[in-house]
């Protein structure tokens, strides 16, 4: 059923007329109004009520329906929340004739209006709005001004008319302002020819709303538009996983899965066919026997290619084994130590190569080398590694960068030197583009990525395009962590190519000094952990309990930190997942009234699954390089403003992030969630003083050996683990099986062939001269 033919009298309703517009944003078109009650089937007696919605401007010479329901505000008392509403256009001939003749409408006059209402019939206008063609069908009416009459009937109700249309398929009016901002007038007869198109340029409009359009509509099962709809959204949501592409056998078994098939109509040859298509639109890449999204396949195609305009460049400055051991001997002079035999061949290897990894676990020395690389290269160039020599004219030669805002942080207080995030050093423009690019590259000779496991292919192909010729890299990380939240795993992946030169630490220097968090770590590194491992130490301690138990000792260790005069924010808990009844949901709920509990005090809003409270602890979810904050960046609520105490007339809720203060409207708190328990995901990159580590059985699909590695690696001081210990020795044994499937390894290992036959011929060429034709 499309909207139009269900009459405002089955739902709830209120049709009146503007009398002032309280609040109104652009962007979004949402609104905030007074409107006078002109008719109504709701149980609602005044004369006028407030309306809020996604509406555009509202006419004041109009009267509207709105549809909707009550909402009862702290504040501002009862509103009307509007769901979908249009003008109100007579519906009899009369009236009909009445409106289309009115001024709103030039060069239509009475007659040519009867005429229109004649040939359409009584709902002449939503036939217009649908398809303006049947203006045809109006004897004598002129093509301009068919037209003229088409468009003025769009400005005036194309929004409207299309939020209707789409309600009736349970599509609500956020994501129909998404709609036709995107297609404007064309959006209904986008969604009846090919509702799957949504699916493509609508970001959150999902397979199955299509699915369900389509097959009112009456598309078959074996429809191309729907194979094609399918096979996009199968790869993106593997992208969701990890994967830069899928086999396409796989792709194809998935997509069967996707696309319900009872009567067997659907074969795998039809769905090839349609790939074939789509390769040759360009929409996905088949290549190698595998099908990528467009932007992966030039992300991962786009790296490898730059990684090898890098390597194959020469070092600037290439100096003699024996002088580069003369400079770092002097380096370990002034620092007072000795560097290890791994750490000085990281340190010798990175002076001479283009690009170097470096990888290890806590305390095996990365930082130290990093130094020693900094110093050494300054030294065989005779520059100074200190920022305060330099100025804004002559660039620090030295970049030093991390993925996440914390990751950078930390590098800063390491080596005592500038970091900044990567999108920051990029440049990000805020929308989708950097203004570092292979157009105008960074300034500077040698790059330090610190925490390079987190980097996925997107960020390492737009980092490495604004790498010059003549700089130096060093990418530092830890292979034991987890892998990159977006797609593919660069580091893992180039480790095993073996196509870069390649240095991993593993004695540990800081374990002399007794941390048991180190040791564990490395433990669980070599897969020699045992029982007598979990013993409890100075700076460690398992605490056995059940699931059912669990949470009470997770605020009892709160408990006895508050008491012994330990600072509370110190403390972070990680748990790997949200839903379950020991999950991380569950534990920030009692956290939060344990450490931050209401008060009258203190302001609160509300949303549907939480009370965000002035003191609280947040986590931010996405990356908002606009803000300077990013995925996993924890920060605390410091105001909240009600909408008539800030000049935006919205609600808002100012989050402090070390300094940082950013203000977030109520659409924007699905960013943000609270953060006494965050997920070990969102903690990568981070370190804390203290953590509290939750550990059960019910997390059993979770617990792999990368994750637990990833947490206890967080702690800095103090590590607790609740919980049980056979599901935690049973975890860290637990190798992830989930492979992604990327094609870094052999695309580098393909170009790098090339590379080498082709430099190979070349000094064959040279090497040939006329004394061997003699
Ligand atoms: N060759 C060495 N001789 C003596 N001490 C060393 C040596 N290398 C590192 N250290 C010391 O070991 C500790 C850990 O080193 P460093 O901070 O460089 O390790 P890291 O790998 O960066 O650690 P993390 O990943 O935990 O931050 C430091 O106190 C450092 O001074």
């Amino acid at each position: 059923m499309v909207a139009d033919e269900q009459s405002h009298q089955e739902r709830g309703f209120i049709k009146g007329e503007l009398l002032y517009t309280i609040f109104h944003n652009d962007q979004e078109n949402f609104s905030i109004a007074k409107i006078k009650i002109l008719e109504t089937n709701e149980d609602y007696n005044e004369k006028d009520i407030v309306m809020k919605g996604y509406f555009s401007d509202l006419q004041e010479t109009a009267a509207y329906y709105f549809y909707g329901n009550f909402e009862r505000h702290a504040k501002f008392g009862l509103q009307y929340k509007v769901s979908s509403y249009q003008t109100f256009i007579p519906d009899t001939k009369d009236g009909l004739i009445a409106y289309l003749s009115s001024d709103m409408f030039h060069g239509i006059g009475k007659k040519t209006a009867e005429k229109i209402v004649t040939a359409l019939g009584d709902n002449a206008i939503s036939r217009i709005l649908n398809d303006s063609k049947v203006l045809a069908n109006v004897p004598g009416l002129k093509k301009d001004k068919a037209d003229q009459l088409a468009e003025k009937l769009a400005e005036n109700q194309g929004f409207e008319h299309i939020a209707v249309y789409l309600s009736a398929y349970g599509i609500g009016l956020k994501m129909a302002q998404k709609i036709y901002k995107k297609y404007k007038d064309e959006a209904i007869h986008v969604l009846n020819e090919d509702p799957y198109q949504y699916v493509f340029d609508i970001e959150g409009f999902g397979f199955q709303t299509a699915d369900h359009i389509a097959r009112e509509n009456g598309l078959s099962l074996t429809h191309p538009n729907r194979i094609g709809a399918g096979c996009i959204y199968v790869l993106q949501k593997n992208v969701q996983d990890g994967h830069v592409y899928l086999p396409i056998e796989t792709c194809l078994r998935q997509v069967i899965d996707l696309l319900v098939n009872p009567d067997d109509t659907l074969t795998s040859e039809m769905v090839t066919n349609r790939l074939e298509e789509l390769n040759q639109k360009k929409t996905v890449i088949m290549s190698g026997g595998n099908v990528y999204l467009p932007s992966l396949y030039y992300a991962e195609d786009g790296f490898a290619a730059n990684l090898m305009r890098l390597i194959s460049k020469p070092v600037e400055h290439d100096i003699p084994l024996a002088e580069l051991m003369k400079i770092i001997g002097h380096i370990e002079e002034e620092e007072v130590l000795s560097y290890g035999k791994e750490q000085f061949e990281a340190i010798q290897q990175a002076l001479s190569s283009k690009l170097m990894i470096v990888t290890g676990g806590p305390g095996t020395g990365k930082t130290t080398v990093i130094k020693g690389i900094l110093n050494a290269y300054a030294e065989i160039h005779s520059i100074s590694s200190d920022p305060k020599d330099y100025d804004s004219e002559t660039n620090y030669p030295f970049i030093l960068t991390a993925p996440t805002g914390r990751a950078a942080k930390r590098l800063t207080e390491s080596t005592g030197l500038p970091a900044v995030t990567i999108h920051r050093l990029l440049g990000w423009d805020g929308q989708n583009g950097f203004e570092k690019n292979e157009h105008e590259q960074l300034a500077g000779k040698y790059l330090i990525v610190d925490e390079f496991s987190m980097v996925d292919i997107w960020l390492a192909n737009s980092l490495f395009k604004a790498i010059p010729d003549d700089m130096q890299v060093l990418l530092v990380g830890d292979e034991d962590q987890l892998p990159s939240v977006g797609p593919g795993q660069v580091l893992a992946d180039l480790i095993s190519s073996g196509q870069v030169p390649y240095v991993s630490l593993h004695e540990v220097y800081r374990q002399k000094e007794g941390s048991k968090i180190i040791e564990l770590a490395h433990l669980i590194k070599q897969d020699a952990c045992d029982r007598n491992v979990l013993q409890n130490a100075r700076d460690f301690s398992f605490i056995s309990c059940s699931e059912k138990r669990l949470i009470d000792i997770v605020t009892a260790v709160f408990e006895r930190a508050k008491a012994k005069g330990i600072d509370l924010k110190n403390i972070q808990v990680l748990a790997p997942m949200y839903r379950s009844q020991t999950g991380i949901t569950e534990i920030n709920r009692h956290l939060q009234s344990l450490i931050n509990p209401s008060s009258t005090e203190k302001r609160e809003v509300r949303t549907k699954e939480t009370v965000f409270r002035i003191g609280d602890k947040v986590l931010q979810l996405i990356n908002q390089p606009e803000d300077a904050i990013y995925n996993g960046d924890i920060g605390r609520v410091v105001a909240i403003f009600e909408e008539d105490e800030n000049v935006d007339h919205t609600e808002q809720l100012v989050v402090d992030f070390d300094g940082r203060e950013v203000v977030y409207e109520r659409k924007d708190y699905v960013n943000i969630m609270h953060a006494y328990c965050i997920s070990i995901h969102k903690s990568q990159g981070s370190e804390f003083p203290i953590v509290i580590m939750p550990v059960v059985s019910a997390y059993h699909r979770m617990l792999k050996k990368n994750l637990l590695y990833t947490a206890i690696t967080r702690s800095k001081k103090s590590l607790i683990i609740c919980g049980d210990k056979r599901a935690f020795l049973r975890g860290i044994k637990t190798l992830d099986s989930n492979q992604r499937f990327t094609s870094l390894k052999e695309q580098l290992r393909e170009r790098l062939q090339n590379f080498d036959s082709a430099h190979v011929q070349e000094v064959e060429e040279e090497e040939i001269t006329p004394y061997d034709f003699m």
